[in-house]
């Protein structure tokens, strides 16, 4: 198997990210995050700031209380109190959006009930007439909502390779209201230029947003409002709760305007995120730092032996990712969702079976390690026809990477590869059934 690179600029990366994380307490740099009245003004690491909060809680609480109360008493028959009902505003989801925002390095932040509910409430800054571009490999539900609006609301929505700047600048005209872009894709983990095409949206149509779903990073990783992005949302659902045991959805901005008329449509649409779940999200956070060091040295390991066995696998840790120097010039980590092809559908569906460790499930950036397959799962509502205009391969199998010992990860994976038929077994260890692992190196050791 091969070993990591110590040099390769992820390790690099890593080590500038995680360096941080050393506790020695005596060279913390100040984070470059710029300083504004809804943000707090960050002032340490990003580790740091995670944890770091101050509450006004007249106890002095050390944790936010949660205020399970629909409606607040006011002073006066004027209102006069900070806060009258938890649909327009609640203490406990004030305390996490002020806290989101010092992370997100935006100046402001709102939460929601699913990263779906947050893209609705982006959405509705559309009108008909409307252009989107956006990419041609997106998460299902991402498609299904644009599919519905271009159906039923008059807004037209063109899919490109997002990855080629190029596809996306030819598009662009007048009309374009909102460039949408993921990076790395879900699930073909593929690389857009943010930087770039905020550049060449922003420079072609002053007016257009650029929206960036950042769920697979995190503020960990990736600050897209830093590289001219203008609206940042993401599944809270995923690494930013990391337990798989509550939805939510957060939405970044910078521009006041922007955050005002989001906030318009949360109030007037009741999707604010409820009491319970912001204390939740907020208590999930506080561990992202950590959580997500441990999910990308699994995940970095995972990929390298899937790769070293002769299988093609899609993670930007790899050098083999076509565009991982493209990543490193923006994120400040790989992440923790790779896949890979075995190029045989049924296969796929034996090595997902026969995995023990690994749950069957959708969604990522939990504690818990997962596999699935896409295309039948995640991805099922883009319909057949449309995943093979897009190139979707349809025996994609999707790795989630959790904190698990990495060494038991991969010994599972090991078990379930060999058991589905997937890998064979000679005399120095195993290599994939496929053209690519027959010319593989089979120096992993031998299983059980
Ligand atoms: C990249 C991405 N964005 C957004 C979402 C939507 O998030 P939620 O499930 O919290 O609505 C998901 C998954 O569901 C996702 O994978
Ligand atoms: N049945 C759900 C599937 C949710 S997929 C969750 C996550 N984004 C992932 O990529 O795994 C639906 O249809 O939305």
């Amino acid at each position: 198997m091969s070993t990591p690179n110590s040099d390769s600029p992820a390790a690099q990366a890593a080590k500038k990210v995680f360096s941080r994380l050393d506790l020695d307490g005596h060279h913390l740099p100040p984070s470059p995050a710029p300083s504004s009245p809804h943000n707090g003004g960050r002032r340490y690491a990003l580790a740091t700031e995670l944890v770091y909060t101050e509450t006004k809680d007249q106890y002095g609480a050390s944790s936010i209380p949660i205020y399970q109360s629909a409606t607040f008493k006011q002073s006066s028959s004027n209102g006069g109190s900070e806060y009258d009902y938890t649909r327009s505003g609640n203490p406990t989801r004030t305390h996490l959006e002020r806290h989101l925002a010092k992370i997100m390095n935006a100046n402001r932040c709102l939460s929601v009930s699913s990263g779906m509910g947050a893209l609705d409430v982006i959405t509705r800054l559309l009108k008909p007439g409307d252009e989107v571009i956006t990419g041609d490999d997106l998460y299902g539900g991402t498609n299904r909502l644009l599919t519905y609006l271009k159906n039923n609301q008059g807004v037209v929505v063109h899919h490109v390779d997002t990855t080629n700047v190029e596809s996306v600048r030819q598009i662009i005209t007048p009309k374009t209201a909102m460039v949408l872009l993921e990076t790395p894709t879900n699930p073909l983990i593929k690389i857009c230029d943010i930087p770039t095409i905020a550049r060449i949206t922003h420079e072609a149509n002053e007016k257009a947003v650029v929206v960036v779903d950042n769920t697979m990073l995190s503020p960990m990783l990736f600050n897209p409002l830093d590289v001219g992005a203008d609206i940042v949302y993401e599944s809270g659902t995923k690494y930013l709760s990391g337990h798989h045991d509550i939805m939510a959805g957060v939405i970044a901005v910078n521009d006041t305007e922007l955050g005002d008329k989001m906030f318009f449509t949360i109030n007037a649409t009741g999707c604010g995120l409820s009491p319970n779940d912001s204390f939740l999200l907020m208590r999930g956070v506080k561990t992202l730092a950590i959580r997500m060091e441990k999910q990308q040295a699994n995940a970095q390991r995972i990929a390298e032996f899937l790769e070293s066995h002769g299988f093609k696998v899609r993670y930007p840790g790899l050098k083999s990712h076509p565009q991982y120097d493209l990543h490193w010039s923006m994120a400040r980590g790989a992440g923790a969702v790779l896949s890979f092809e075995t190029g045989d559908v049924a296969l796929s569906e034996r090595i997902v079976e026969a995995a023990r460790l690994w749950g069957i499930s959708v969604s990522f950036g939990c504690v818990n390690s997962l596999i699935s397959m896409p295309c039948r799962m995640s991805h099922a509502s883009i319909d057949a026809k449309t995943r093979a205009e897009r190139q979707m391969p349809e025996d994609i199998i999707r790795l989630c990477v959790g904190i698990e010992d990495a060494d038991d990860l991969i010994d599972d994976l090991s078990r379930a590869l060999v058991q589905a038929g997937a890998v064979t077994l000679t005399i120095d260890g195993f290599h994939a059934n496929t053209a690519e692992g027959a010319a593989a190196e089979t120096t992993a050791a031998p299983i059980a």
